[in-house]
């Protein structure tokens, strides 16, 4: 698997998109760039006395739209490259889902496997007291992302709040609920990558019912969209994580596979499976395929072998450029990484807007609303492909977002 690097990925999929609007270079050039990056050294005590140093990133991409807004990942082979695409990526997610945000994004090289829950608390808090003059409801707002979840959200709120002495819980989203978060929030991202293969589906004049699917990748959002699609009819035929991939043609009980992850630690070795590779997972003859782990999962030499009719990108950047090329000569229906993946970051906006009201929803309420964003948004996607003769979808949704976010910087008298 080649090694693109995301950076490089974000600003050819820019290019492409501005090949078809009228965006000057320089504005391109600026719009393809983060606003500022904060780099940090982390020194945290460890159980036995010694210390620890992790660097850590919070990229500020773009903010004419709104604050920043994105996640933050714990993993050992985070960049500052990286975390500086995913911050782009949230900027062009935010403007072609139309919530007033920009774009962010966190990272900590660290692989928390290696450390005890009250070490990763000192991580957290450490990283906390960094981001303390950055961030805030109405700078930038962090969120989870890969190895974080609630848990992380609310020792960021805690310390922040005791930091600034006051209570501000829309200063993150993706909070346990007790804490300040949004029903839903947890499922969101699984649950909008669903709704837009759906879409996508209906686009091909096909439904999800019956449909074979393998999904790359059983975190939060791999399993959540493996769960609802399995409860909408689908056959779910294989699933793996970073230890490799379990297949069962006949179908797999997504709850019992989850099961046997949080037990044992993977995916791997479910009972009555057929170990298979993740190469050989994403290159399975299914009807949908989700890639939901990391960067770089479908390289060029691999999309030459990917069978599925659509591919729903869970992950940020599982596509390389020339890929996705290939993808698209051979007909398959990729849904965009900043369209189907979304429904995290408008829960985030629905959870924001809860605790700025001091008020909260209904998960109906909140499911419903995310359904209703993530169907116009694929709605603009397919009318801006018709419009401009545009054969990859993820080029149209581009064209959406650079357009949105060179537009606010103008008027915003962002450059002269
Ligand atoms: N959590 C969220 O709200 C959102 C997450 N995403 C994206 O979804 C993707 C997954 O994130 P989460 O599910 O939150 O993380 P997670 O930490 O809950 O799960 C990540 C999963 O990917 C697996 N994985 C890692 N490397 C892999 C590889 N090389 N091959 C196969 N599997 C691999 C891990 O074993 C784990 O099962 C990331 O790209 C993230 O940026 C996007 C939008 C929102
Ligand atoms: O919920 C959020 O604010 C951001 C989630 C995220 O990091 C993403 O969409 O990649």
């Amino acid at each position: 698997m080649s090694q693109t690097n995301p950076f490089e990925t974000l600003r050819s999929q820019l290019q492409s998109a501005a090949d078809h609007i009228d965006v000057e270079p320089d504005v391109l050039d600026r719009l393809g760039h983060p606003e500022r990056v904060l780099e940090a050294n982390l020194t945290v005590e460890r159980d036995d006395g010694t210390l620890a140093r992790f660097p850590a990133y919070r990229v500020q991409f773009n903010g004419d739209r709104g604050p920043y807004k994105g996640g933050i990942r714990y993993h050992p082979d985070v960049t500052r490259d990286e975390v500086i695409a995913l911050s782009g990526w949230m900027t062009y997610k935010c403007a072609l889902v139309d919530i007033p945000f920009g774009g962010g994004k966190g990272g900590i090289v660290i692989d928390p496997k290696e450390y005890s829950d009250d070490e990763l608390e000192r991580v957290t808090r450490a990283f906390a007291t960094e981001l303390r003059p950055l961030i805030g409801e109405d700078r930038d707002v962090p969120a989870p992302d890969v190895n974080t979840g609630p848990r992380e959200m609310n020792w960021l709120k805690d310390t922040y709040e005791t930091l600034e002495g006051t209570t501000a819980p829309g200063v993150v989203t993706g909070k346990s609920i007790e804490s300040g978060g949004s029903a839903g929030r947890v499922e969101a991202t699984g649950r909008s990558t669903v709704l837009a293969a759906r879409e996508a589906f209906a686009h091909r004049g096909r439904t999800l019912d019956g449909a074979t699917v393998a999904v790359q990748g059983y975190g939060n959002a791999g399993w959540i969209a493996a769960r609802l699609l399995d409860e909408r009819g689908a056959t779910v035929v294989a699933v793996s994580d970073s230890e490799g991939a379990v297949v069962d043609r006949e179908g797999l009980d997504t709850v019992t596979v989850k099961g046997h992850k949080d037990e044992t630690g993977s995916v791997v070795g479910l009972p009555g499976a057929t170990a298979r590779t993740n190469e050989e997972l994403l290159t399975m003859d299914v009807d949908l395929l989700i890639p939901a782990g990391l960067e770089n999962a479908i390289d060029a030499d691999l999309a030459t072998d990917v069978r599925a009719d659509v591919v729903a990108e869970a992950a940020n950047g599982p596509t390389t450029p020339a890929a996705d090329e290939i993808l698209v000569d051979n007909d398959v229906f990729v849904v965009p990484d900043i369209l189907a993946n979304a429904g995290g970051v408008v829960v985030s906006y629905f959870e924001w807007v809860q605790n700025r009201q001091r008020h909260s929803w209904s998960e109906t309420r909140v499911n419903d609303e995310l359904e209703g964003r993530i169907v116009d948004a694929f709605d603009r996607l397919t009318a801006t492909m018709a419009e401009y003769d545009l054969s990859n979808p993820r080029t149209a949704a581009y064209v959406t977002a650079l357009t949105r976010v060179a537009d606010a910087a103008e008027q915003g008298g962002t450059w002269p």
